[in-house]
């Protein structure tokens, strides 16, 4: 099934401490964007890519869709002071229903075979997400002390992509602008209309590069592929 994927890549990377844009930082032979889009390029249930950049990088960019020869990538939308902002100014350009996917240019690690069952998932929930088990176990601590032992088998770390029919999420950004809400992903704005978001399993190597060890997680990765683990 067709879909189109809004990518927030806008973001200035500050916990990278790279001094630029962490998605323009080199990860082997390519920048770490690339590596995401071109899982999207390769898919041919991707009709379009919308980008969400800062204005900063807007030759960056432009030189590497060109360069890589990204040709589902529309014209640049500019992004917004919070990532929940970058997605919603992608979004307002979508003027058909159907499927969208939101996913975070950070995440250059997620496969061919979770955005299928997202999608798949999606055509019949509405709303679905990646995720994954949480394996420690987690306590909530005030004041440098524990106060409880969290119940983990109901917790997921929630990932990227996440999926939506257009409305839906259309109608969850418009409720969270106008109600001043930022969440920390897209699904908690989908949550807040009261709707049920579908969890579909992923896998350990999606990670997001956030920090500066992310990017010897992300090496890891690629060279754990490269030997078909
Ligand atoms: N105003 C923003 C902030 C973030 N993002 C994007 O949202 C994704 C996830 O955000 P995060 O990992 O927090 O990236 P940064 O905001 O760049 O990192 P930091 O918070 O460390 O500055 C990234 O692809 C980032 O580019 C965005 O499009 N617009
Ligand atoms: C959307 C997200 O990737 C889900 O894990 C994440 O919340 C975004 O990252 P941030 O660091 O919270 O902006």
């Amino acid at each position: 099934m067709n879909y189109q994927v809004i990518i927030p890549a806008a973001g200035k990377g500050k916990r990278m401490r790279a001094g630029k844009n962490k998605l323009l930082l080199q990860l082997e032979d390519r920048p770490v964007i690339v590596h995401t889009l071109q899982v999207f390029e390769a898919d041919q249930d991707c009709k379009q890519i919308i980008l969400s950049i800062h204005p900063d990088d807007k030759e960056a960019f432009s030189n590497l869709v060109k360069d890589f020869g990204l040709t589902k990538v529309a014209p640049f939308v500019m992004g917004g002071k919070e990532r929940q902002d970058s997605v919603y100014n992608a979004l307002k350009t979508i003027d058909e229903e159907g499927i969208v996917l939101v996913h975070d240019g950070a995440r250059p690690f997620i496969k061919k075979e979770h955005i299928d069952s997202l999608v798949n998932r999606v055509n019949i929930d509405g709303a679905a997400i990646a995720a994954v088990p949480v394996k420690d176990t987690i306590k909530k601590a005030a004041n440098g002390f524990v106060q409880e032992t969290v119940e983990r088998s109901s917790l997921w770390m929630v990932q990227t992509p996440q999926a939506f029919r257009v409305s839906l999420l259309e109608k969850a950004h418009s409720k969270a602008a106008s109600d001043q809400y930022f969440g920390t992903d897209d699904a908690s704005l989908v949550e807040r209309l009261g709707v049920k978001v579908a969890v579909v399993e992923s896998d350990y190597d999606n990670i997001k590069l956030t920090t500066p060890e992310d990017l010897y997680f992300a090496k890891a990765i690629i060279e754990k592929s490269r030997k078909g683990v």
